[in-house]
């Protein structure tokens, strides 16, 4: 388990984590979620004692990560910046961490394995293809048999076939009990992979969420409806949760009843219906719905010939 309390972090007069507090909880998928510059991997490094928090508190499994005598058994980590040795091989690699760590050699060739990289093991790192660095970047993380594991955009630069080979490695590493920590700035990748959602911008916490739920509010879009007989649909569809705009004299936009509800009493009531659209919003819309006033560099419309005549 990760558990942060009001951490944050300050360069100068720059707050990039703000007292943000989140659970990392055991048989699950957390998806750390922001928009670039948000401080995910501020938090992330802070997490693992790479970087000092200005305030407040992080602990693994209960206690600072320094505090650790062995802690590559209890967190497994995949962060951006990774130093590999070019000229060393995946095996090879892989061995020296696991010397420094004092983790048996046949651990090193069940990561191997489990990694997908027992045919290019003895290969040059330098040589490796953004995807299976990605691999063997996993199959240091899980070389401690940790019971968390914790990666910073992991599907990063992975084919399709790498995207699915993570998103199935890290179900089965939730369903064995561990915690799962991913970060990402892609909602709709994320929410394929995870249960938990712990979403920030500015630093911030914004949303601390299930997937389920997230989807479910970002399905809220109302059911439009179109009907000859919409004025009289109107009124049957009434109800004390129930608000209804219509756009033209055929056509309502309903929120608070279901396209089923809708349907169901516009048959009993034998209205015929010439259209019946539940109005989804895109997962990646409503991510952006809420991180809109936190991203960092917004793209801003280019000045109109009469502005810039007035300027
Ligand atoms: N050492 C540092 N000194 C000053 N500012 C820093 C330092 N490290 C990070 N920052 C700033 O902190 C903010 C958060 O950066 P961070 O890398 O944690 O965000 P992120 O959410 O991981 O972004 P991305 O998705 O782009 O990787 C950024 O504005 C960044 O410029």
């Amino acid at each position: 388990m990760i558990e942060t309390r009001e951490l944050t972090k300050r360069y100068g007069d720059k707050t990039v984590v703000d007292h943000l507090s989140f659970t990392v909880k055991p048989g699950e998928v957390t998806g750390f979620l922001g928009p670039n510059g948000a401080g995910k991997s501020t938090t992330m490094r802070m997490i693992v004692g790479l970087d000092a928090p200005t305030g407040g508190s992080v602990t693994v499994n209960g206690r600072a990560y320094a505090g650790h005598t062995a802690p590559l058994r209890e967190i497994g980590t995949l962060l951006e910046a990774r130093s590999v040795h070019p000229g060393r091989s995946a095996a090879g690699h892989l061995m020296a961490l696991a010397y420094t760590h004092g983790i048996p050699r046949r651990r090193v060739d069940e990561v191997i394995e489990l990694a997908g990289l027992t045919s290019v093991a003895g290969k040059r790192v330098g040589a490796f293809s953004l995807g299976m660095g990605q691999r063997l970047g996993i199959a240091a993380a899980l070389l401690g048999d940790p019971a968390i594991v914790m990666l910073d955009e992991p599907v990063n630069g992975l084919d399709p076939e790498g995207v699915l080979w993570v998103r199935n490695l890290l179900r089965q590493l939730a369903d064995e009990g561990r915690a799962v920590m991913l970060s990402s700035h892609l909602m709709s990748e994320t929410a394929l992979i995870a249960d938990h959602l712990v979403i920030i911008g500015r630093g911030r916490l914004l949303a601390d969420t299930t997937v389920d739920d997230f989807t479910r509010e970002a399905g809220g879009g109302g059911v439009r409806v179109a009907a000859a007989e919409a004025v009289r649909l109107r009124s049957l569809l009434a109800g004390p949760d129930v608000t209804i705009s219509s756009s033209s004299a055929e056509e309502l936009l309903v929120n608070g009843r279901t396209a089923r509800e809708i349907g169901a009493i516009a048959a009993r009531h034998q209205v015929a219906l010439d259209e019946l659209t539940p109005q989804t919003v895109s997962l990646e819309e409503a991510f952006m719905r809420l991180t809109r006033d936190a991203v960092e560099y917004q793209s801003a419309p280019s000045p109109s010939t009469a502005e810039r005549k007035a300027a």
